[in-house]
């Protein structure tokens, strides 16, 4: 039983906050989605973002995620997470590129983070240029090593697979895990009006159902994620493989409990759409009641929709 949490008129409970506080990033990777987002330039302050996940808190969100492009280019990152972690959420996390995470995994740590998800598509230096653009392989892997050492817990890996570019380097990359405790999250490359290179996905999708029977034959147990999108989780041996594979996938929208929020200020229903916001930080900004901005949460809510469906 959830207590105290809203739900959409899909019944889906409103119960992760996923709020991108930056469009900057400091890599330029050739698939990116912007995390939905239409490119503006605005970012909100630490308090503000505060005053944001006190409403989430209000309303019985549980999960707290911060994304970007990179949020570890905010100079105030670690100000942003003592904030957010003074109101008592089950989770915080933040999804990075890693570029920047040994220099601030300590402080985050004690900031109150409790863990972090780091991109990395392959261990291999050339390919690694070749999708962000960026020759920054060795700084992502020392970012990673610290959080692991910090004690952020868990430490996951997003590895995009892309036919022709990295599904051969799924084992090598599971090996690397497996050796430093750390949990490898699959994820099936999409298609969205906020990639610049609208080609690139179409090109290289890599249906990741053949890989999950596999897994199914591999595993010593699975574990479906009922609140999370009915994510698998497959454990094998010592190690962890998640598939997170939303396209076309009606049963992984069917159970979406997670609201957005832009870098600007807009509560964002859905990834993959951006033609039903809600504006919000204005609201703050002329000193709105928290009973008022808690309406335009409910507003937000209230224009979810699953973006597939079953037919
Ligand atoms: N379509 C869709 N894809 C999502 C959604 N959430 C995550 N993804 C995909 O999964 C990628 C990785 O997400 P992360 O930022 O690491 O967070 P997460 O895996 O959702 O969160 P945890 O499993 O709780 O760690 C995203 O960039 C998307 O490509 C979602 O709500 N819809
Ligand atoms: C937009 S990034 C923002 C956070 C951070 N810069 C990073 O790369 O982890 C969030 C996640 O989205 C994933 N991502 C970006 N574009 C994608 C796409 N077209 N398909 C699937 N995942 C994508 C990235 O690999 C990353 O794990
Ligand atoms: S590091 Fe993240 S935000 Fe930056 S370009 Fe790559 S996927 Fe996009
Ligand atoms: S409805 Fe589907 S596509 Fe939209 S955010 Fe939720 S899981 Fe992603």
């Amino acid at each position: 039983m959830l207590k105290n949490v809203v739900k959409d008129k899909y019944e889906r409970p409103i119960l992760s906050l996923r709020i991108t506080i930056t469009n900057r990033c400091n890599e330029n990777c050739i698939y990116c989605h912007h995390d939905g987002m239409v490119s503006s330039k605005d970012e909100m302050t630490p308090d503000e973002l505060y005053k944001i996940s006190k409403i989430a808190r209000k309303i019985g969100v549980k999960r707290m995620r911060l994304s970007g492009g990179d949020p570890l280019v905010r100079k105030d990152i670690v100000e942003i997470v003592e904030k957010i972690a003074s109101l008592d959420f089950n989770d915080i996390s933040l999804t990075t590129n890693g570029v920047l995470l040994e220099k601030y995994a300590k402080g985050l740590k004690d900031a109150g983070l409790d863990r972090v998800n780091v991109s990395l598509d392959t261990l291999n230096r050339d390919t690694y240029k070749y999708v962000t653009n960026m020759d920054y392989l060795n700084e992502a892997k020392s970012g990673i090593l610290k959080a692991v050492e910090v004690g952020l817990y868990p430490v996951k890996i997003n590895m995009v697979i892309m036919k022709d570019v990295n599904v051969h380097e799924i084992k090598d990359m599971f090996e690397f895990c497996k050796e430093h405790g750390i949990i490898l999250q699959l994820i099936e490359l999409i298609e969205s009006e906020n990639c610049e290179d609208d080609k690139f996905s179409a090109e290289h999708h890599y249906s990741l159902d053949s890989l999950e029977k596999k897994l199914t034959d591999m595993a010593d147990k699975v574990h479906e994620r009922k609140f999370m999108q009915g994510r698998k989780k497959y454990y094998i041996g010592e190690g962890e493989i998640e598939i997170v594979r939303p396209v076309d996938n009606a049963k992984f929208c069917a159970s979406c409990s997670r609201l957005r929020i832009t870098p600007d200020g807009k509560i964002k229903p859905c990834l993959l759409r951006n033609d039903n916001l809600v504006e919000l930080i204005s609201h703050i900004r002329n000193g709105k009641s928290e009973e008022e901005l808690e309406e335009l949460f409910i507003n937000g809510i209230n224009n979810r929709e699953p973006f597939n469906k079953e037919d």
